[in-house]
């Protein structure tokens, strides 16, 4: 799966206050077996005029956008400043690979102080293209989207719910946490009036596809897909697809792992059971 960084707003300029050598330093952390950072994890950001147009390692966006939530704690209670140490312990994830990812995004601490932390805030809101809210349409409000519709998670996070479909006739006309739900056969026109720009799947996997058409013919270029099934979608938009079966059959085979009963090599090994459904993520 890939991120999409065409849209990635310029980075603001850093000012140069961090000392040369000191231990805020972006330190290069070799990644795990996937290599998904390999070919970003040599170079500094010092000297670098060009952090902006570089690529940034999915799993790096994956952890900014968590520790752009302990950032925002942080700024709430009023904080000026957060080590790298600590903003990593609340992150879960060791300083070095924090003081990496930051680099990437050309971000810098200033030893003995740490980082400013309105200032990160403002730095990973901008590399995650958060400087304005994303309208998001749900698209299937049974028993999955009516929770996630209802989660006002979302909205404080710069994703409000502005639309809701359904085709079930019970549905249609309801409303849920003040959002109406709507036909299926207005997305187009409701979804290019309101300027979604996030279609969330959560129908059955035998109406995805055509969902997901009609999401990209209103102009939606980010689809977050729940059902079980893979969409194929135009050149330019990009599909994230959610399945927590999948994060937990990873669980089961770390768990297999620790106890012993996963052979080192798989191949050689008889298969304990062939999974009903292949997911790609
Ligand atoms: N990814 C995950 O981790 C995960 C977890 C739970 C469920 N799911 C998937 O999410 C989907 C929804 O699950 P659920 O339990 O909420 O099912 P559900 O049957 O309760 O809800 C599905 C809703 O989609 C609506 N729908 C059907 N066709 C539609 C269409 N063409 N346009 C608009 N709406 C339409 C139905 O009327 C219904 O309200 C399923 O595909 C399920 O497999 C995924």
């Amino acid at each position: 799966m890939t991120v999409d960084r065409g849209t990635r707003p310029a980075r603001r300029p850093v000012p140069t206050t961090r000392t040369p050598g000191d231990d805020l330093a972006p330190v290069d952390v070799p990644e795990g077996p996937d290599g998904s950072e390999s070919s970003d994890s040599t170079e500094s950001s010092d000297g670098d005029t060009d952090t902006a147009s570089r690529p940034v390692p999915e799993a790096t966006v994956a952890r900014l956008a968590v520790y752009l939530r302990v950032l925002t704690t942080l700024l709430a209670e009023g904080r000026g400043t957060v080590s790298s140490e600590e903003l990593a312990a609340a992150a879960g994830v060791n300083s070095a690979k924090l003081r990496k990812d930051l680099s990437l995004i050309g971000s810098s601490g200033v030893r003995g102080v740490g980082y400013d932390v309105s200032r990160l805030v403002a730095e990973v809101e901008a590399t995650l293209g958060l400087t304005r809210p994303h309208a998001v349409a749900l698209v299937g409000v049974g028993n999955l989207g009516h929770a996630l519709a209802g989660y006002g998670g979302f909205a404080a996070r710069g994703f409000p719910v502005a639309a809701l479909f359904d085709v079930d006739p019970a549905l249609v006309g309801t409303t849920v946490d003040g959002v109406e739900v709507e036909h299926a056969d207005t997305i187009p026109r409701v979804c290019a009036e309101r300027g979604v720009t996030i279609g969330v799947v959560a129908t059955p996997a035998s109406a995805a596809q055509t969902v997901c058409d009609h999401l990209v013919a209103a102009g939606v270029r980010s689809i977050l897909n729940f059902a079980p099934t893979v969409l194929a979608v135009p050149a330019g938009v990009e599909v994230r697809k959610v399945d927590l079966a999948v994060e937990m059959q990873v669980l089961s085979f770390h768990v297999a792992r620790r106890h012993g009963t996963v052979p080192a090599a798989g191949p050689t090994a008889t298969p304990r059971q062939t999974p009903r459904e292949a997911v790609s993520r």
